[in-house]
């Protein structure tokens, strides 16, 4: 029910936005590589909503597919389609790109548009492997443009309200972290981009939220880089039809930092549920969910990847029992006055892009929320390890 009220409130949230906006007169002009399903929903729709922001031209391997997005989501005769990546990179009245291609070719076409000037905002998971996220690392520094990875959950505000509880320093370190995130049936069918080995599939690749939660609120952003994965066990349901792909992971592992407690984690990954009693497509089963247990306190926060449509932030204090739920939509300790109920976590990332790319021209330090490339390096490294306790090839060979 929830669910259903705040999708009706982003809907009328849009469109009311939309009838009334007027764009700045100098906008950030962006470019999409891929007619990817995903568009409309994290990066057109919050573009429409966004006053320094437009959608210049949409490329895609066949001209008639870009052209198709234009038309259907109305991006008028200002944007442009085109037949192929290299010519969209190759427009100089493109600031920026979207990247939403299967994840096999995030690093090769992320390298490919910073050396052609243009800042990226690339889809998750960041890329194949831990080396090609070092390649696109090292392509940003090069280049001096903006490179970030699309982990829209942490730009939302309730995702804020959970670092900051949990590194208030009030229920001490946290010591164990647990996340998981079950796809219903019908979302992930024969063919997907996400059950083939070749472009990057397999489960924990593409639900890598889960590592991405246990780094994050596991440990420090500064003690990140310096701690020490040790994965312990990493068990793949594989799938029938490519022998590499897990189309379901759980795995437990480890977090080291020097002077802290080690911590605990456990991910529950499935892209594809097993039939309720072994014949009913489970098509309601959906759940992302975090729950991080701290020295005397243990946090859930439900909903962790789409907050906007409904979640829930519960502190229950371990001496006392005592229990608090919160929910937050807007503001929150990072963002300080910003937001609207229905902005989705897609558009609260689309405002930090801006923001920061915007920040770099003018040669200012952008303050706002962040992932870093330091961060996204760590979790395809992470990613790496799970694969290789798996007994399942890294990604990208
Ligand atoms: N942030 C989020 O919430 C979500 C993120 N994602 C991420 O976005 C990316 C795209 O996912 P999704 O939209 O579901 O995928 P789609 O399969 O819908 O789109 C992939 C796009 O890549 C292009 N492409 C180029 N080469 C290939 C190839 N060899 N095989 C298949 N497609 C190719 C396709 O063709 P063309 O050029 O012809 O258009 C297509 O537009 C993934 O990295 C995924 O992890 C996905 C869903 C949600
Ligand atoms: O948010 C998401 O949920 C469903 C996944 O398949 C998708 O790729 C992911 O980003």
């Amino acid at each position: 029910m929830a669910f259903l009220v705040n999708a009706y409130n982003w809907w009328q949230g849009v469109n009311q936005v939309k009838a009334e906006l007027k764009k700045d007169e100098k906008t950030f002009r962006f470019g999409i590589l891929g007619a990817a399903r995903i568009n409309y929903m994290a990066f057109i729709d919050p573009v429409q909503t966004h006053p320094g922001a437009t959608i210049v031209a949409i490329a895609a391997r066949e001209k008639k597919r870009a052209q198709g997005q234009i038309d259907s989501y109305s991006l008028g005769t200002e944007c442009k389609a085109y037949g192929s990546y290299a010519e969209l990179l190759a427009n100089p009245d493109v600031d920026a790109v979207y990247i939403p291609l299967p994840n096999g070719l995030h690093c090769e076409w992320t390298v490919k548009a910073l050396e052609a000037g243009k800042h990226v905002l690339l889809e998750k998971p960041f890329t194949s492997n831990a080396e090609q996220a070092r390649q696109v690392r090292d392509a940003a520094e090069r280049t001096g443009k903006v490179a970030l990875e699309a982990y829209h959950w942490r730009f939302h505000p309730a995702t804020h309200t959970v670092k900051s509880i949990i590194e208030s320093g009030k229920y001490g370190y946290p010591t164990a972290v647990s996340v998981s995130m079950i796809l219903p049936a019908g979302i992930v069918g024969k063919g997907d981009i996400r059950l083939k080995y070749d472009v990057g599939g397999g489960s924990a690749m593409d639900l890598s939220y889960q590592f991405s939660a246990c780094t994050h609120l596991g440990c420090r952003p500064s003690d990140l880089p310096k701690s020490t994965i040790r994965v312990l066990e990493a068990v793949p349901r594989i799938n029938a039809q490519d022998s590499k792909i897990d189309e379901a992971l759980t795995t437990n592992f480890v977090i080291e930092q020097e002077g802290k407690p080690a911590v605990k984690c456990r991910t529950q990954g499935s892209l594809v549920p097993l039939p309720f009693l072994g014949f009913i497509p489970r098509f309601w089963n959906f759940q992302t969910s975090v729950e991080v247990e701290l020295e005397k306190a243990k946090v859930e926060y439900q909903g962790f990847v789409l907050p906007t449509f409904g979640h829930k932030i519960i502190v229950t204090e371990k001496e006392s029992g005592k229990k608090t739920t919160e929910k937050v939509y807007v503001d929150g300790p990072v963002w300080g006055k910003r937001g609207q109920p229905w902005w989705t976590t897609y558009r609260y990332q689309l405002e930090a892009f801006v923001e920061a790319v915007r920040a770099k021209e003018s040669g200012e330090k952008y303050k706002g929320p962040w992932v870093g490339l330091d961060e996204s390096e760590k979790v395809m490294s992470t990613i790496d390890l799970v694969y290789e306790k798996a007994g399942l090839p890294r990604r990208g060979l």
